[in-house]
């Protein structure tokens, strides 16, 4: 049977970046606006007047920096709070294949791989920029790949969840060749005027090659096994969607924006992930403190630390579970392949490591790996 390998992976990372200092600034100018806008409200009980933001608070609640954006400006005007992307033409890419084609792109160079030699495109992301055509084909075109693609959507476990099934394809004999390409314009999701979450979110795209390890370049990954796993929850959602229009009442609610009930995930999401983890390491016959490295999905400092000291049973070096939460903040899906492509290259052959990444649904998927030429 063919043995699904993982050959190379690609990132692009846009050149913006808003510092926390930044970000509080602008929510807190936003803030003394509404205030100012509503007093006479607010001093009649009638509106609630609105608290500021701090840098303290959102370093140590989540051990994020900065982010990167694709839109710096509209995002930190007070009176916008938004991205603003122009529509471009059925003709142009759009951005969102833009930013996976070059991720994709890199993934490819670094394998010594051409579009030709791919089979299939999986576009694995939280959000779909549109309906259709997928995302997945109009990469699959601007690449100049062959055979076949699609876009699932598992919000931050997406990119976990398309590995499994390109390696599936390939245990399979379905393809040879897989691309795996989270694009995440998560910009576009976060509620920027929310005090709770505004400082969440960043944008990126990674790309993963997963390959037959016929094929594969000389130095690659062993993927030695892969878990899914789900548990439906409202403590992450989003309702935006096609039918958002048939209800115009509530149709620009926030919550057809990302909403969380943050603590609620933390204390739920942190013993699901671990024992998912030590359950898949003892499948695979693989003892978890010997893990080289944890390649975690990057929401939150604490809880990273907490699932790699339930996982290696003490408490994790940087070494051992990188971030770079500090940089990037939560970039969904890509999180976990950014801790990977970032912080790789540097294991003996033979290290075994794990891409893991967790979120809304509640959806999780492991990914145990082994350093191989
Ligand atoms: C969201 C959090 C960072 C929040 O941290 P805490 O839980 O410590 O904080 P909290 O919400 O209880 O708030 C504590 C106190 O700080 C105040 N507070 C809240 N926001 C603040 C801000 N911006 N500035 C200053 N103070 C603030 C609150 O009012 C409260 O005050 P007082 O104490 O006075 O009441 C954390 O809970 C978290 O990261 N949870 C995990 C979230 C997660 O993994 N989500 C997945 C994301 S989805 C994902 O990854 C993608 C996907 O699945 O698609």
């Amino acid at each position: 049977m063919p043995r699904p390998v993982i050959s190379a992976t690609g990132l692009f990372t846009p050149a913006q970046t808003i510092t926390n200092e930044e970000l509080v600034e602008s929510f807190n100018a936003y803030v003394a606006r509404h205030n100012a806008d509503n007093a006479e409200a607010i001093a009649a009980g009638e509106v609630a007047a609105l608290e500021p933001s701090s840098v303290e608070f959102i370093e140590k609640a989540s051990g994020i920096k900065a982010r990167h954006v694709v839109d710096k400006a509209n995002v930190l005007d007070p009176a916008t709070m938004c991205p603003r992307i122009p529509e471009r033409g059925n003709e142009e890419l759009s951005i969102m294949a833009e930013i996976g084609v070059a991720a994709a792109r890199e993934a490819l160079e670094r394998a010594g791989r051409e579009a030709e030699d791919v089979d299939a495109v999986l576009c694995a992301a939280s959000n779909m920029q549109r309906a259709y055509p997928a995302m997945a084909i109009e990469i699959q075109h601007a690449l100049g790949v062959e055979g076949f693609g699609f876009d699932m959507n598992v919000a931050c476990s997406s990119a976990t969840f398309g590995i499994q099934t390109a390696a599936d394809y390939i245990r399979a004999g379905n393809a040879r060749s897989v691309l795996v390409v989270s694009p995440e314009i998560t910009s576009g999701h976060l509620n920027w005027r929310d005090r709770d979450s505004h400082f969440i979110f960043g944008d990126v795209a990674t790309a993963v090659l997963v390959e037959d390890a016929e094929i594969a370049p000389v130095d690659h990954w062993d993927i030695l096994g892969t878990k899914l796993k789900t548990v439906f929850s409202n403590n992450i959602r989003n309702n935006f969607g096609f039918l958002n229009r048939t209800a115009p009442e509530t149709r620009d609610g926030p919550d057809k924006l990302f909403v969380q009930e943050g603590r609620k995930v933390f204390k739920e999401v942190v013993p699901m992930v671990a024992a998912m983890i030590c359950e898949e390491a003892e499948r695979l016959g693989i003892e978890p403190a010997s893990l080289r490295r944890l390649w975690l999905h990057q929401a939150n400092a604490g809880m990273n630390r907490l699932i790699a000291q339930k996982v290696l049973g003490h408490e994790a070096t940087a070494d051992e579970s990188p971030t770079v939460l500090d940089t990037y903040a939560n970039t969904s899906s890509a999180g976990s392949i950014i801790a990977f492509h970032k912080h790789s290259a540097d294991l003996a052959y033979g290290d075994i490591g794990l891409i893991c990444s967790f979120g809304a649904g509640y959806s999780a998927g492991t990914v145990f790996v082994r350093k191989a030429t």
